[in-house]
């Protein structure tokens, strides 16, 4: 897989993946995790939307260090919401990973397809 300049890689989603399910139900003194998880679902969707909102402005600004900054939250915000539902940061990469080479045009239709089919609101 390839890498980014700080060798981020799955193995950091992973890893993180990991911390978040060993402190979900931990100390809301001591974790920011453990706080969101006891503030509840609607807590970290909350979050989530801020932090795309603050990737919006960032991305409105050029501001490339706060842009990857903001991007990291958002990331970060979204894994807690992957957590909620007991999905791990593989099953995500595995469908963009399922996306390469197909045209996200050509897949949304094949996606509307699929819908119809099995009687769905595309
Ligand atoms: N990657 C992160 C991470 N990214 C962002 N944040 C926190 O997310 C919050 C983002 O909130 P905002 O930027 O909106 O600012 P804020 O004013 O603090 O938040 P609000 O008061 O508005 O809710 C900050 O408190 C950040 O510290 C994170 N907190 C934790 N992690 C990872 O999660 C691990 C476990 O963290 P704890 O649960 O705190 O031990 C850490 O070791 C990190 O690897």
């Amino acid at each position: 897989m390839s890498q980014n300049p700080a060798n981020g890689s799955l193995d950091t989603l992973e890893r993180l993946a990991d911390v978040i399910d060993q402190r979900r139900a931990g100390d809301p003194d001591k974790s920011y995790v453990a706080r969101l998880f006891q503030k509840g679902g609607d807590a970290i969707l909350k979050k989530v939307g801020e932090e795309a909102t603050e990737l919006v402005m960032a991305a409105k600004d050029a501001d490339r260090q706060k842009i990857v900054y903001e991007t990291a939250d958002l990331w970060f915000h979204s894994m807690l919401a992957l957590a909620q539902h007991g999905i791990r940061p593989a099953e995500v990469l595995a469908e963009l990973e399922r996306r390469e080479g197909l045209s996200g045009l050509e897949e949304f239709a094949l996606r509307k397809l699929k819908l119809r089919e099995e009687g769905g609101t595309p």
